[in-house]
């Protein structure tokens, strides 16, 4: 059980509870996160968020075996004089809190600036102020495009590793023009990074910035209409699930070119809880958490969990199960994409011999099992309101 016997860290050395102030533990990655470490370490958490569903279970009942470990507080980091309290009686802060879908970036500009980088500026502020371990969370998006997608289309250049592979150290962050507000995110993101890196190096702050390429799973944002706004547009794996529940045609954005990595959750989490216990490996550094060997286009992802779906549901795809769609009708003007985004993999393996494990394909069946299994039925039953009526 955790807590009871000796954890030891990548050196052999014992590692001793801890507390974490972990703001936006209430979303997907906060969830998972808070789940591996009530049930694996014996870690305290205090959970900040202005939602706790995707946490519930782990905060009730009181018979849980981590009761006492894990407390959530509802709050606001925009305006919010308990934050320094909480920050100060913790030993490490982890800022998961943003708004990080690609629907809101070109519609939501400003919301989504202040988001990623004015709110965590206070963040940074009281870590740094009062010496506590900052873990941030960043994103791949800050490379932007790659440098590969400016060559011409036949140049045999594109098919050279140094032209697309994204390395922490060394690959540039290329965003398209101010008018394509899509960068808002990624350059707000990119400003924060500086930020963090800076107090590193003026002010000692003992930081990691982690940049997630692709965590998907269950729980990862909502489906439109059951647990969400009906006309609200998440991140690509719930609009996929959602239209597949739903029986309808997946949107495949200006023809579904663009190329992503996608990894396992439970993957990516064990990446974090190596950070988190073994901070002389992890402080100063910034790390790339994907899976290169999962690249697929979304037409591919589009075509892949339609198969699954059809195994773990047991109903046959519908006879055109993919419609293309231009990125200004389903995004909205000032929409820009990133071409294609693969992790290299050379900091996070040194630091922390840690690598990917889970296939598309298997994380896609245990991911779509949950989705059938937890929204099926309501969607039936929203189907079937309006004939009933
Ligand atoms: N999931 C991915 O693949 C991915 C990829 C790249 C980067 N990231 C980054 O990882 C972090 C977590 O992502 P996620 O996928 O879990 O997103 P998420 O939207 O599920 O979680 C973010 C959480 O932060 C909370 N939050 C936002 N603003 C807040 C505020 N002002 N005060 C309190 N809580 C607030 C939200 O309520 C939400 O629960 C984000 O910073 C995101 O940019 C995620
Ligand atoms: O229904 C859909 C939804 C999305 N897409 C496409 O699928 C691709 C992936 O879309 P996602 O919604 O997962 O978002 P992106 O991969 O572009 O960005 C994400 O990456 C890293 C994080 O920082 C954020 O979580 C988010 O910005 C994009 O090319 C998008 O245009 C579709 O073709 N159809």
């Amino acid at each position: 059980m955790a807590g009871t016997k000796t954890r030891v860290d990548l050196d052999g050395n014992t590692i001793k509870p801890i507390t974490i102030c972990m703001i936006g533990a209430g979303g997907f990655i906060g969830s998972h996160l808070c789940e591996k470490l009530m049930s694996e370490t014996p870690h305290t958490v205090l959970a900040v968020d202005v939602y706790n569903d995707k946490i519930k279970h782990l905060l009730e009942p009181d018979s849980l075996p981590w009761a006492g470990r894990i407390q959530f507080h509802r709050l606001n980091i925009k305006n919010d004089s308990r934050l320094e309290g909480l920050i100060k009686c913790s030993d490490l802060t982890i800022n998961l809190a943003a708004i990080c879908t690609p629907a809101d970036y070109n519609t939501r500009p400003l919301d989504t600036i202040y988001s990623n980088f004015i709110d965590a500026l206070p963040v940074v502020k009281y870590c740094s102020e009062n010496n506590k371990r900052l873990i941030h969370f960043s994103t791949c998006e800050v490379y932007g495009k790659t440098i590969g997608s400016y060559l011409p289309k036949d140049s045999p250049l594109r098919q050279d590793p140094a032209y697309y592979i994204l390395k922490e150290d060394t690959s540039p962050c290329i965003f398209g023009s101010v008018e394509k507000q899509r960068w808002s995110y990624a350059c707000a993101k990119q400003l924060i990074e500086r930020l963090i890196y800076a107090e590193g190096a003026e002010n000692g702050l003992e930081f990691t910035i982690v940049r997630p390429f692709n965590w998907i799973g269950p729980r990862m944002d909502f489906i439109p209409g059951i647990d969400g706004p009906s006309e609200g547009v998440p991140r690509v794996l719930a609009c996929f699930s959602n239209n597949l529940l739903r029986r309808e045609p997946l949107k495949l954005v200006d023809g579904g070119e663009s190329q992503r990595t996608f990894i396992y959750i439970k993957d990516a989490i064990e990446a974090v809880l190596l950070m988190i216990e073994n901070p002389a490996r992890a402080s100063g550094h910034i790390f790339n958490v994907g899976n290169p060997n999962n690249e697929v286009t979304v037409r591919q992802l589009a075509e892949m969990m339609t198969q699954v779906y059809s195994k773990v549901s047991g109903e046959d795809a519908i006879e055109t199960p993919t419609v293309d769609v231009s990125s200004k009708e389903f995004y909205g003007e000032g929409y820009d994409d990133s071409d294609k985004r693969i992790p290299d993999m050379t900091i996070i393996n040194k630091q922390l011999g840690w690598n990917p494990k889970t296939s598309l394909w298997d994380l896609l069946e245990s991911t779509l099992t949950y989705q059938h299994r937890t929204y099926a039925e309501a969607i039936k039953q929203t189907i079937a309101k309006p004939s009933a009526n």
